[in-house]
């Protein structure tokens, strides 16, 4: 296959760049901060000096930015993607954003007469690592299937959900869940706690039962354990739980369950944990209140 462009080389970016390597794809990376590209120089990436740059030299190139606005910078910026992209070219985002900043991208870059996919992930840095992605593209169908051998390296398995806005959307609404559970799962493990249970137990009982799932069987240990090295950095969980609320509010629909994991999510991030892995919101709810 063609020579990919990968933009971003953060925990996600670093790992798919870094299995498309092992499986013998050419690489040519760039990050905003180009130190975190040497370790994939060392592995035979080529480094790009900016995302122009690397749309020059790539057909293909993805982005796997954190947030609409790094997703929006490295397209609209000055040495970004719509100074070199053409006819010749496919711009796939895989990045978390909202549909509209997505379609704001697409638009631009077919306007340029490029082509456009989007492609969010559902599965954190394990997966990543392991090629076990599950892919949620939407865009340019011709794109999607010109690509298709890059995703069946990344991932598990791939949805095409048509129009652009699509891809987005489905991340949101999983995502939402994700965020929602995971304070849930925070406020039974220390309810188990206070309450003179063992949380060790908890799992155990959990993991026999009808809500058993992998989330739970792979962060209630670290989290017991305080542990929180971050797979999923909690800022971008709370940055999709903003977003998925949004959705809601453009849809109109109540999402009181979501509304509060989101003030779960926040009120860690107003406490530092932004930085640490999204399973840190158990912090939040083991602070009790002094008794007056
Ligand atoms: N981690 C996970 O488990 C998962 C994450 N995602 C989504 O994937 C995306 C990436 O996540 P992840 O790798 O964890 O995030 P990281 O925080 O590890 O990496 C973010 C990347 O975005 C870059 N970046 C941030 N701001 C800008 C900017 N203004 N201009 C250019 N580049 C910028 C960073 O560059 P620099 O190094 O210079 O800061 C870095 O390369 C997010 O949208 C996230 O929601 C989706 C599924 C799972
Ligand atoms: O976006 C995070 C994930 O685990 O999926």
């Amino acid at each position: 296959m063609e020579e990919i462009g990968f933009l971003g080389m953060g925990i996600m970016g670093k790992a798919m760049a870094m299995n498309l390597l092992r499986n013998g794809f050419k690489v040519t990376v760039w990050n905003r901060t180009l130190s975190k590209c040497d370790e994939l120089k060392e592995h035979g990436a080529s480094v790009g000096e900016s995302p122009a740059a690397v749309v020059k030299k790539c057909k293909y190139t993805i982005g796997m930015l954190s947030d609409p606005p790094a997703a929006l910078s490295v397209v609209f910026d000055k040495g970004g993607i719509l100074e070199e992209i053409n006819s010749g070219n496919g711009y796939i985002d895989m990045s978390t954003v909202d549909a509209e900043t997505s379609s704001k991208i697409s638009k631009a870059v077919v306007a340029k007469g490029g082509s456009f996919l989007e492609a969010p992930v559902s599965g954190s840095k394990k997966p990543a690592e392991d090629g076990q992605l599950v892919i949620l593209a939407a865009g340019d169908k011709g794109l999607y299937e010109e690509i298709l051998p890059a995703f069946d390296v990344l991932g598990k398995k791939s949805f095409f959900l048509g129009q652009v806005g699509n891809g987005a959307k489905m991340k949101l609404v999983v995502n939402m869940i994700m965020g929602s559970m995971m304070n849930a799962f925070s406020e039974g493990l220390v309810l188990a706690e206070k309450s003179g249970l063992s949380p060790n137990t908890l799992l155990d009982v959990l993991d026999l039962g009808g809500i058993a799932n992998p989330m739970f069987k792979m962060k209630g240990p670290s989290m017991i354990l305080n542990n929180y090295s971050p797979a999923f950095p909690l800022k971008h969980q709370q940055k999709d739980m903003r977003l998925a609320l949004a959705l809601g509010d453009e849809n109109a629909v109540s999402m009181p369950v979501a509304a509060a994991a989101n003030e779960g999510f926040k009120k860690a991030r107003s406490k530092g944990l932004g930085d640490l892995d999204f399973s840190a919101v158990y912090e939040v709810f083991k602070v009790t209140k002094p008794s007056p």
